[in-house]
């Protein structure tokens, strides 16, 4: 048996030899089409996975997008404004009169509908041929390189012993090329990669899609907003089981027979000492305040190690005073604050010893006193209709989320919420906004890439007004590196906000980010003066954040500071408290 068995792989191998001119390598990429696809993106917490990412994901997956849905996918796609080429004059003038519900929503609403597509079972594959060409259309709609051509059509429905060989010796090739391509899905999953991976796809700004004058709005109620991209599968391959020829264990992944295992005589044991890969314990979810503590903790651990090695066995006296006061403008808590904690301390200690915790006590105390009168609720006047919100900051200070966040916390509460998608510089930043209303069941307004953002500002106004809402909330771009371009958008909005309403925008909120330290302070200088920033939002509290700075901003501006963010997530965002943020900056156990 066992003589017939290996004459049985020479003469298998060798058929295959014989019978089979294709080179191993090109026999690969089949075996990576049917190589089984995880069901889904995890989405996490990760705001975009809209039409666009998705665009990305064939490109990234290459050949594996061979079937008519893929091809349709790719058509919606093309058909969508965002994936078209820019626009020219007259098309954004054309836009510019249209009324029709939002053409860009058609992204989402073809990936809505379009069922998740299934691969057929191997072997049953309808003419490769037709899925051929339906990937050299989508190649041809997306740019990309058609399939090679030694990767013969209709090679798969009549499959072979010989096939199933080279299959098998291929497997391990198809599992490596199966990792380089969740590598590349990872990577299209941040809009920063849908432009490295595919420029074409990031409409660029010109000229004439900036002046877009008055560019109509489109509404586009919640529900039709692209739904569940995360979870629409790819595809989904059969199980190993169910594909012809290959029973589940049957071969190894070199193609030969599975050896049974052999059962051991009496008085013997199999053991097997090879160190067991231990799966890494899940970190705890923590709270908001131990995010916020352990954000702070650069801030305050420098700072405490820093105050504990000044007053070892040191009686305080000027030049320690002084010293102190340089190590506080360091942690960016700015020259009014650090003195004001070096005068209490003074007055309380001087001459005498002092250690590094009445330090840190007398700095929780001072810096609460700073922070308290600008922890302030956000205060919504709803006999407005809408109280208008417009958000301003930074590019990547947190905008979008923060509205997000903020959405979800007043449509929770039964408020009918609007969102503007006003950065219309930013493809990505458009889609982001739409998941985030349709996360929150808010109803949007976007309009198409480079349109005025102040014409679609006011469009959003006169519609949230038609459809009563009670909060519209406007997201606008950032650019503080072109600050007249942008003095003149922001005030551009501001004013036509203004003909509605002499008192719109009722809030004007500015996003900080709470890594970028020093910065923020000329940040809201600048905003403060074009768009009458009148609160803040502390961003990012979560990561190693530069705490110190919202203590010298708020002492300066004196400006409310209504929350704060501590994650990506949607309740990421907690009403400000000036003791918790004062004790986690000066590194004092919470009572
Ligand atoms: N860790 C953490 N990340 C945050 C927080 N808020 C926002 N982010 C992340 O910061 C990044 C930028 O946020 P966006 O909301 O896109 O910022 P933006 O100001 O709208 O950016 P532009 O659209 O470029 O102007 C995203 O990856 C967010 O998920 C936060 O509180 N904590």
């Amino acid at each position: 048996m066992a003589i017939g068995f290996i004459k049985k792989i020479f003469s298998f191998g060798k058929d295959a030899v014989e019978e089979k001119p294709v080179p191993p390598q090109e026999v690969a990429p089949e075996v990576r089409e049917e190589a089984p696809i995880p069901p889904s993106v995890p989405s996490g917490d990760l705001p975009f996975k809209g039409g666009e990412q998705r665009a990305t994901e064939p490109a990234a997956k290459g050949d594996l997008a061979t079937s008519a849905e893929e091809s349709v996918r790719a058509d919606d796609l093309a058909a969508s404004p965002e994936w078209a080429a820019p626009e020219s004059e007259t098309s954004s003038e054309d836009a510019s009169e249209s009324t029709a519900p939002a053409a860009d929503a058609t992204v989402g609403v073809a990936d809505e509908s379009a069922p998740p597509p299934i691969s057929p079972p191997v072997g049953e594959m309808p003419g490769r041929a037709e899925g051929g060409e339906a990937a050299s259309e989508r190649s041809a709609l997306l740019g990309e390189a058609p399939p090679p051509p030694s990767v013969p059509s209709g090679h798969l429905p009549h499959k072979g012993k010989e096939q199933e060989e080279a299959e098998a010796a291929a497997l391990d090739d198809g599992a490596a090329a199966w990792e380089a391509e969740a590598g590349a899905h990872e990577r299209a999953a941040s809009p920063e990669a849908i432009t490295q991976d595919a420029p074409e796809l990031a409409a660029p700004e010109t000229e004439a899609t900036r002046e877009a004058p008055d560019a109509r709005a489109d509404v586009v109620a919640n529900e039709t907003v692209s739904a569940n991209n995360e979870s629409a599968p790819l595809s989904v391959s059969p199980l190993v089981g169910e594909m012809p020829g290959r029973a589940e264990g049957a071969e190894t992944p070199g193609g030969l027979p599975a050896a049974p295992a052999p059962s051991l005589p009496t008085g013997f044991a199999t053991a097997d000492k090879r160190p067991k890969e231990e799966a890494p314990a899940a970190e705890p979810k923590l709270n908001w305040y131990q995010r916020l503590r352990r954000g702070l903790a650069r801030t305050s651990s420098q700072l405490t190690g820093q105050i504990a090695s000044l007053f070892t066995k040191r009686k305080l006296d000027e030049a320690t005073l002084q010293d102190l006061e340089d190590l506080l403008i360091q942690a960016d808590l700015g020259v009014e604050t650090a003195m004001r904690i070096t005068d209490t301390l003074a007055s309380e200690r001087y001459g005498k010893d002092v250690s590094g915790e009445d330090v840190s006590r007398i700095m929780a105390g001072e810096i609460t006193k700073v922070l308290a009168p600008v922890a302030r609720p956000l205060e919504l006047d709803l006999s407005h209709k809408p109280h208008v919100i417009l958000v301003v900051g930074v590019n990547g200070t947190g905008k979008t989320t923060t509205i997000g966040k903020l959405a979800a916390k007043l449509s929770g509460a039964g408020l009918k919420v609007m969102l503007a998608a006003g950065d219309t510089f930013r493809a990505a930043a458009i889609e982001q906004l739409k998941i985030w209303a349709e996360r929150t069941k808010s109803d949007i307004v976007s309009s198409k890439l480079g349109a005025d953002a102040a014409g679609l500002a006011y469009e959003a106004f006169q519609l949230a007004r038609e459809k009563k809402s009670d909060v519209l909330i406007i997201d606008t771009a950032g650019r503080l590196q072109n600050k007249a371009e942008l003095m003149a958008e922001l005030e551009k909005i501001v004013r036509v906000l203004g003909k509605l309403d002499p008192d719109a925008p009722h809030t004007v909120l500015q996003t900080l980010d709470a890594t970028t330290g020093q910065n923020a302070l000329q940040q809201v200088e600048i905003f403060r003066n074009v768009a009458g920033v009148s609160g803040l939002i502390m961003t990012k509290l979560d990561g190693t954040a530069r705490g110190g700075i919202l203590v010298a901003i708020s002492a300066k501006h004196k400006l409310p500071v209504y929350f704060i963010g501590v994650g990506e997530g949607i309740d990421d965002l907690e009403p400000f408290e000036a003791k918790d943020f004062a004790e986690a900056i000066a590194g004092v156990a919470a009572a």
